[in-house]
């Protein structure tokens, strides 16, 4: 299948608000990880590594990834790991991108929470002065584990507030609702750190009405259950809350059948403010260009919906009103250029 507007979507500048920097973690660069760091991978090599990415479900993705980070051990592997990505966005032509850290995937096996942040962040700085791409850096804590530890990544984090521009809820979402974190949220609120969970991936519409409502939340990653809600949808439209839709992830990991099935035009349609995004680019088999070019494809979407969702993209982000509005304004250039 090929994209019919292909040309646009490689021009338009793009942002990525739902990336994991583990979940880019290529197979090679693993394998070069594990070498590096005296490790051996319980595979013979990368064709057998990536032949095992075959998921059923959301828990048998996260096995493998939380399996795959443990090769990350020093801060120049977070800064090779962060860098590779950085890369891969600026040939997808993405100028911001708002990326995830999972710390307690590597505080949980004896690495420094510094080291992590460390490697992550000058990556990123590198990456404004030398590529031209801004990014705001969102600490995600693992909702699979428990509140308690949660509170303590948060001491953690203490020394680094300035270097931390949000924080999220990430891993296996059925049976840890968002009710369990709201007192770590209100904690983080009275940080002043802004707040966004993933809701409705894998679990019902009612988690993403407990992360607008108990956690605040600013964005909703995922949250294409809501289409099960009418009520949830027309209040999501109304106030225009961003959903980080990852079509790819969601076909990786059966949330639907096919890229066919995804619902992405319905939420578009329904007036919500859905951004596309890649999610765990080295395990779904690709990154966000793919994602755009997939779902024009797929979807046959129109020129006037790819429009839309690049400029959600710009409104979701934490930019400034100045850079948002040098961004709209570059997007209406180019779909003048490319009329
Ligand atoms: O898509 C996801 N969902 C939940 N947890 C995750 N951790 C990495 N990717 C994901
Ligand atoms: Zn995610």
């Amino acid at each position: 299948m090929t994209s019919p507007h292909a040309a646009l979507i490689r021009a338009l500048p793009k942002t990525e608000l739902h990336l994991h920097i583990e979940g880019t973690l290529e197979p090679e660069l693993m394998f070069d990880l594990a070498s590096r760091n005296g490790l051996s991978l319980p595979y013979a090599d990368v064709a057998s590594l990536r032949a095992a990415y075959a998921f059923d479900n959301l828990q048998s993705f996260l096995d493998l990834y939380y399996a795959g980070a443990s090769v990350l051990v020093t801060e120049q592997d977070f800064y090779d790991l962060t860098w590779a990505y950085l890369l891969r966005a600026q040939a997808d032509h993405i100028v911001h991108t708002e990326i995830f850290f999972d710390p307690q995937t590597h505080t949980e096996r004896g690495i420094a929470f510094e080291t992590v942040i460390t490697g992550i962040r000058r990556a990123l700085d590198d990456a404004r002065r030398q590529l031209g791409i801004s990014s705001r850096l969102i600490m995600s804590f693992l909702r699979h584990m428990s509140e308690a530890a949660g509170f303590q990544t948060l001491e953690q984090a203490k020394p680094f507030l300035s270097q931390i521009d949000g924080v999220g809820l990430d891993s296996s979402e059925q049976g840890h609702p968002p009710s369990k974190f709201q007192r770590l949220f209100a904690a983080c609120r009275a940080l002043g750190l802004p707040r966004v969970a993933h809701a409705g991936e894998e679990g019902p519409p009612a988690y993403v009405w407990e992360a607008l409502e108990l956690l605040d939340v600013c964005r909703i990653d995922h949250g294409v259950r809501s289409a099960e809600d009418a009520a949830l949808m027309a209040w999501l439209a109304e106030h225009r809350m961003p959903l980080t839709v990852c079509p790819y992830s969601n076909v990786k990991l059966k949330v639907f059948q096919r890229l066919s099935d995804h619902n992405l035009r319905a939420l578009l349609a329904a007036g919500l403010c859905v951004t596309l995004n890649s999610d765990d680019p080295a395990y779904f088999g690709g990154y966000l260009q793919d994602n755009y070019l997939g779902c024009d494809a797929a979807l046959n979407l129109t020129r006037d919906e790819l429009l839309q969702l690049t400029r959600n993209g710009f409104e979701a982000s934490w930019l400034d009103a100045a850079d948002k509005a040098h961004w709209q304004a570059e997007i209406d250039r180019i779909a003048g250029q490319q009329g």
